[in-house]
C-alpha cells in the first residue's frame, strides 16, 4: 500500500505538569481520505492534532507525513505540508486585509509577483470569499473568518488539511455550505468535531480517541450506528437523529 500521508505510531504524550494525554496511539490516513476524529472532552485530539506539525513533541513514538518525520530540523517543510485551522479564525488572522492573510504563509515560503497573488486567488476562489479579499478580516463575520482561515492554510497548498471544529459556532446555512466546501476540496482532510451528523456527511470514516487511546477505528455509519460505544465514550447523537 502507498505511503500514508499521515502516520502516527505508538504516540504518547505528558503535559509538563505530568499529566499523561496520550497513550501509544496509531493511526494512518491515505490521500484522499477525509477522517473524523471523535472523542469526548478531554479525550486528547486537540493534544493529537498538535503533534502534527511539531507544535508539541512526541514523548514517546513518532509522526509522519508522507513519510517524512515531525521533528525539529523538518518544522518548516512539515507545515508546509500540514495545514491546520483552529477552532477561533482569529488565531489565524491577523493581517489588515484578507488578501494579505492568505498570501502571508506562501510569502514565508518566498512565493513573490504573479506566482503569490495566483496562489491566493486560487485559495480565496476554493472557500468563495474573492469578493472579499480587500476587506479587513476583523470586519467580517465569524463564517467569513473560518472561511479565511481555510484559505490562508489552503494556500500554502497542504498535503492533509487539519479542522479543529470546523462546524462550531456557525449557523446552519454557513456549517451545510462549510460542508459543501468541504467536499469540494481535492485534499486529506482530518476533523476534529462533537457534531457527529457533519462527521457522518462529510468522512467515511471515523476515529474515537477516548482517554488518550484510540477506541474505535471504522466506517462513519457504523460507529455511530453502535449505541454501546457511542454511550461508553460520551458521544451523544442529537435528538431526533438516528445514526
Ligand atoms: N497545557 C496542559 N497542561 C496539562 N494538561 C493539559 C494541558 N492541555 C490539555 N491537558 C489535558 O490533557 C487532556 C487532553 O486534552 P485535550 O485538549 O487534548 O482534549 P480534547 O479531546 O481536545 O478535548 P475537547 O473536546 O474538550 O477539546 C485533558 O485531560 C486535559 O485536561
Amino acid at each position: 500500500m502507498s505511503t500514508p500521508v499521515l502516520d502516527v505510531r505508538g504516540l504518547a504524550f505528558a503535559y509538563p505538569d505530568g499529566h499523561q494525554a496520550l497513550f501509544g496511539v496509531d493511526l494512518h490516513v491515505h490521500r484522499g481520505e477525509r477522517v473524523a476524529l471523535l472523542g469526548p472532552n478531554g479525550a486528547g485530539k486537540t493534544t493529537l492534532v498538535l503533534h502534527l506539525n511539531g507544535i508539541l513533541e512526541a514523548g514517546a513514538g513518532s509522526v509522519t507525513i508522507s513519510g517524512l518525520p515531525v521533528t525539529r530540523p523538518n518544522h518548516l517543510e512539515i507545515r508546509r505540508r500540514v495545514g491546520i485551522v483552529f477552532q477561533d479564525p482569529d488565531d489565524q488572522l491577523f493581517m489588515p486585509t484578507v488578501r494579505d492573510d492568505v498570501a502571508f504563509g506562501p510569502g514565508n515560503l518566498g512565493l513573490r509577483g504573479a506566482e503569490l497573488e495566483a496562489r491566493v486567488e486560487t485559495a480565496l476562489a476554493a472557500v468563495g470569499m474573492s469578493h472579499l479579499a480587500d476587506r479587513a478580516p476583523h470586519h467580517l463575520s465569524f463564517g467569513q473568518r473560518r472561511r479565511v482561515a481555510i484559505a490562508t492554510v489552503l494556500a500554502m497548498e497542504p498535503e492533509i488539511l487539519v479542522l479543529d471544529e470546523p462546524s462550531s459556532n456557525l449557523d446552519p446555512a454557513s456549517r451545510r455550505e462549510l460542508g459543501e466546501l468541504l467536499e469540494s476540496l481535492d485534499v486529506t482532510v482530518l476533523m476534529v468535531t462533537h457534531d457527529l451528523p457533519f462527521a457522518l456527511q462529510l468522512c467515511e470514516r471515523s476515529v474515537v480517541l477516548s482517554d488518550g487511546v484510540v477506541a474505535a477505528d471504522g466506517p462513519t455509519r457504523d460507529l455511530l450506528g453502535d449505541g454501546e460505544l457511542l454511550h461508553t465514550h460520551r458521544l451523544e447523537l442529537p435528538w431526533g437523529f438516528s445514526g
